[in-house]
């Protein structure tokens, strides 16, 4: 920045340069025309001159064109990656947040808010100079001219900085609704949503929301500009009036000294210059106070301390092995915007490499259970404990090193499909040996077979020639990826939603092998899975209200046995159920 700046103030003297040699060259050659001798040496020299001239000016040009460029990626590459390493490192619960999403939003201008305070303090710096040549004029006449000049330019100067704080209070009101706009726009882009939106004719309904919220924010934003327009004029009135005073004692002076009408206009065309540059530099500070307003609120993003999430600073190594298990002890877990208890009072342990299913009607609290577990969530009360450590005792990375969970929104990437693998435990990426071995117990081995570039197959519609995936085979990546990572605490979600009968039946069968001398608990809407655990959850609003074998729970005869015999009766040729749904057929 400092080498642009003085690269400007070197192209400035340039031009004086050019006119200067240009005079020079001009009367040279007038006079080596006219002379009889051959004294060419002074006229090489300044055509010498003006050769460098041109040429340094045009390197002078082009560098500080050079360093601009290198300062916009620069500063661009600064503000994305302190955004990027703050969203990849807070803690999860901020995404649950929506001033969190909309802060995020106001600061993802990128770079040029950073630059443009840089050009406007340049810009400053070049009217500054203007204005003390102009001010020098008129205090050689009278220090009141100056003076006055100064005052008429205030008005304008305390509206334009009002407006500049009334806009940025504006921007961070309409946040919201830009970002709802903005997820209108996505929702008519995105591929994914682009089938649904067909089916249900939602292009419209969607359009007019979009509309909506935009002309919301545009004719807000267009009021205030007219307010600002409006006040403009009227302190420029103000501003007039000044000078039209400042006018007649003029001619008041010209009329009673001696001043002739060339001070007369070199006076005025000095006050109009000093009122033109006051009005410039007036603008130019509004301006950089709006800019501050701006790069503050960059800053105050990084600073963002939610005082309800509490941060995981433990140092403890993570247990290994495992020898006591995991304990829950009277954990309960509200979500931060939430008014009701997720997690109430769930007590339970479970023993090293013991298997646990976890059961229970949607919204019972089974994920959120999983990710207190991870330490994502810390509970509100009560402790979860590995081999008696509180899980916020131990070193998170280790942690979470040693838990490995497939949510049910787990990730697609789009990577070839050795990355897609590879990714559970990125530091063995090259570990061709348990990638196969991975992919052929998670079923993944036999469709990638099939593609040409096998396992450097690109998946999904980013890279050319992706393959795209049924949901079922991105499911059984994400086992294999899940399998990759050697950790001590395998966490399955759902793992079986998206695939078939004959798979998910392979995948059990497998199960124990996977998971063998690890805790495993996977969670699961299909009733007969839950036969292979060592132990049975069930959950029921955020309560634990059964635990034990399958055959315990069926003896209780109650939430466990209806939910199994429901399900089992879709079966049974025999049950009510049956009868009815074949009923439905006749
Ligand atoms: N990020 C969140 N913020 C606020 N509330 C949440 C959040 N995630 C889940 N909830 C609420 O917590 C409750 C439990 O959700 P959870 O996902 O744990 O249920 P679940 O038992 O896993 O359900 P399912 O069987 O449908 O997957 C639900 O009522 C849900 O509305």
């Amino acid at each position: 920045m400092i080498a642009s700046v003085t690269l400007s103030i070197v192209n400035g003297c340039f031009p004086f340069l050019t006119l200067w040699i240009s005079k020079e060259l001009i009367d040279e050659v007038t006079r080596f025309i006219q002379s009889d001798t051959w004294e060419y040496v002074a006229l090489v020299w300044l055509l010498i001159g003006q050769f460098s001239i041109t040429v340094l000016s045009s390197l002078s040009k082009n560098i500080k064109e050079y360093l601009d460029k290198q300062m916009v990626y620069k500063v661009e590459f600064d503000v994305q990656h302190m955004i990027l390493a703050n969203t990849s490192s807070v803690p999860v619960m901020y995404f649950d947040l929506a001033e969190y999403h909309n802060h995020l939003q106001r600061i993802s201008g990128g770079g040029s808010r950073f630059l443009s305070p840089v050009r406007t303090m340049i810009d400053m710096f070049e009217a500054a100079l203007s204005l003390c040549s102009y001010a020098a004029f008129l205090i050689v006449i009278h220090w009141s001219l100056l003076l006055v000049s100064l005052l008429a330019t205030i008005p304008i100067f305390l509206v334009q900085a009002k407006y500049s704080q009334l806009r940025y209070r504006l921007h961070v009101k309409q946040n919201p609704v830009a970002r709802e706009a903005e997820y209108y726009k996505y929702l008519l882009q995105d591929r994914t949503s682009a089938k649904e939106i067909r089916l249900f004719g939602l292009a419209s309904f969607f359009l007019n929301r979009w509309i909506e919220k935009f002309v919301q924010n545009a004719s807000e934003t267009l009021r205030l500009e007219r307010r600002q327009q409006g006040a403009e004029v009227g302190m420029e009135a103000v501003s007039s009036f000044f000078y039209m005073g400042m006018a007649v004692a003029l001619i008041w002076l010209a009329r009673t000294t001696k001043m002739s009408i060339g001070d007369f206009i070199a006076i005025i065309q000095a006050i109009q210059g000093t009122q033109g540059t006051l009005n410039r530099i007036s603008t130019l500070l509004a301006k950089l106070y709006e800019e501050k307003l701006y790069i503050k609120d960059f800053y105050q993003f990084f600073e963002i301390k939610e005082p309800r999430i509490e941060i995981n600073k433990g140092q403890e190594p993570f247990p290994t092995p495992i020898q006591r298990g995991i304990t829950f002890e009277n954990v309960s877990f509200r979500y931060i915007h939430g008014d009701r208890d997720v997690l109430s009072n769930v007590s339970f342990h479970i023993n090293p490499q013991e298997k646990i299913a976890i059961i229970g009607q949607n919204g019972s609290g089974k994920t959120t259970l999983i990710k207190c577990l991870m330490g994502l969530y810390p509970p509100l009360h009560g402790q979860i404990k590995i081999d008696g450590k509180n899980i916020y005792d131990i070193d998170q990375k280790q942690l979470l090193s040693n838990i490995t969970v497939i949510f049910q929104d787990f990730i697609r990437y789009h990577l070839t499909v050795r990355e897609n693998i590879a990714v559970g435990d990125i530091k063995r990426m090259d570990d061709w040996e348990r990638i196969q071995a991975v992919a052929k117990v998670s079923g993944t081995d036999s469709f990638i077979q099939q593609f040409a570039l096998g396992y450097e197959t690109p998946l999904g519609r980013l890279l050319v020639d992706g393959e795209d995936l049924s949901g079922g085979q991105w499911q059984k990546i994400a086992l294999a990826r899940a399998l990759f990572r050697d950790s001590q605490v395998v966490i399955l979600d759902e793992p079986t939603a998206s695939l078939d009968p004959i798979a998910e039946m392979e995948i059990f069968q497998n199960f124990k092998l996977l998971a063998d001398k690890k805790i495993a608990i996977f969670i699961s809407h299909r009733m007969a899975a839950s036969r292979m655990a060592d132990r049975i959850i069930v959950m029921k609003e955020g309560k634990i209200v059964e635990m034990g074998t399958h055959e315990e729970l069926m003896e209780l005869r109650q939430e466990y046995y209806h939910m199994y015999t429901m399900q089992a009766q879709w079966f049974s040729a025999e049950s009510e159920y049956t009868k009815e749904v074949v009923g439905w057929r006749n």
